[in-house]
């Protein structure tokens, strides 16, 4: 008999703190402009391999990928649309149209309800027509200087009160959860105050040089779930190469990415990673069981030095942001 049996990462889900289970390996879809033509084979795969969580955004121009790959795996028999969790996000630009980013997302992923809809970051961008932007709007505005172009006059808040309305209306059956991304604990602590809808997620960057200990602690006093983003280091996968996490692969014959996965599902966190590889994306369901001693080995990394992968232009002015911003 060989050792104890455990399950994989696609086969362990959580429950958030309004009843919607939500599984605990989604599948990132934040791909680079030059690659985005590939999202539905990865996301056709990736549920053929055993995903049932993928996780998407208004800003990421994936989203028409995402539900051309649902549909087809519909249409085949292979799934049917309750049997996957999307997350979408409002991004910046639309912080004070939720109605247009939400409607223009299920319009883009083709299907009648997201399961969970995030505010993607806490800032409020101006709008800027953009031909070449996101579906006419600048993703990222700039003055004529080159500076970010911030609505400066709006309140971030603005977003979530919004989002609320949608999802406690009970005639409006568009979203089944709401939740937040890149929120501080400061910015929860605003939310949960002013706010009557408790976020059921909390997404942030999260691995083992940023642990977010303070953040993790916060959110799980409060019952909103963590879930961490590029666990990898975002593009090229820096910390597939970090020595403990290649001496873990090696300890649980897995690889160093599944290890960076394990990390958050074994601490009761969720996780979006993103793959376009097909052997990768296969070889990404397997689960790694850590022990207490692996995770705080794997915390420590980052506490004395923490880094940070996912650099915006506003990373300086969103306070209590941890690790370096592009201008600190
Ligand atoms: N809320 C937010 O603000 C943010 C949310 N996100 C979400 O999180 C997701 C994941 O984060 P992301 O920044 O994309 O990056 P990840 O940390 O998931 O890393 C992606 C990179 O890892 C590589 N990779 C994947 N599997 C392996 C493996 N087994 N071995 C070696 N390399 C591997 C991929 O290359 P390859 O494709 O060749 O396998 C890709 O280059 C995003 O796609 C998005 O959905 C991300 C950033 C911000
Ligand atoms: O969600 C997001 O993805 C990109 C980085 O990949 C970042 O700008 C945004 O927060």
């Amino acid at each position: 008999m060989s050792g104890p049996l455990h399950p994989k990462a696609t086969e362990i889900s959580f429950v958030l703190n309004n009843g919607v289970r939500m599984p605990a390996l989604g599948l990132g879809t934040a791909n680079p402009p030059a690659e985005i033509g590939r999202t539905k084979q990865a996301v056709k795969a990736a549920i053929k391999a055993g995903y049932r969580h993928i996780d998407t955004a208004w800003a990421y121009g994936t989203e028409p990928f995402v539900g051309e790959a649902i549909k087809e795996l519909t249409e085949e028999g292979v799934i049917k649309r309750e049997d996957v969790f999307i997350t979408s996000k409002v991004w910046p630009v639309l912080w004070d149209d939720v109605e247009r980013s939400l409607n223009e997302s299920l319009d883009s992923l083709g299907v009648e309800y997201i399961d969970l809809l995030l505010q993607h970051w806490p800032v409020c961008y101006a709008k800027q027509e953009d031909p070449h932007g996101i579906n006419g709007l600048s993703r990222n505005p700039e003055t004529s200087n080159g500076e970010p172009n911030y609505e400066v006059s709006g309140d971030w808040l603005e977003t979530y009160l919004q989002m609320e309305r949608i999802y406690l209306d009970p005639s409006d059956e568009r979203v089944r959860s709401i939740g937040v991304s890149n929120f501080p604990e400061k910015y929860l602590e605003r939310t949960l105050l002013e706010c009557a809808v408790k976020p059921a997620v909390n997404q942030v960057e999260m691995h083992p040089r940023l642990p977010q200990l303070a953040l993790k602690k916060y959110c799980r006093a409060h019952n909103v779930l963590l879930e961490a983003y590029s666990p990898f280091g975002s593009h090229n996968a820096p910390n597939v190469h970090i020595p403990l996490v290649k001496d873990l692969a090696e300890k649980y014959k897995v690889s160093p990415s599944v290890i960076l996965n394990s990390y958050h599902i074994r601490q009761g966190s969720v996780v979006a990673s993103r793959s376009l590889n097909m052997m990768r994306i296969a070889s990404n369901i397997e689960f790694a069981p850590l022990s207490k001693e692996d995770l705080d080995n794997l915390d420590q990394l980052g506490v004395a030095q923490p880094e940070r992968f996912v650099n915006e232009k506003w990373n300086a002015i969103v306070p209590g942001f941890t690790g370096k911003g592009p201008s600190i």
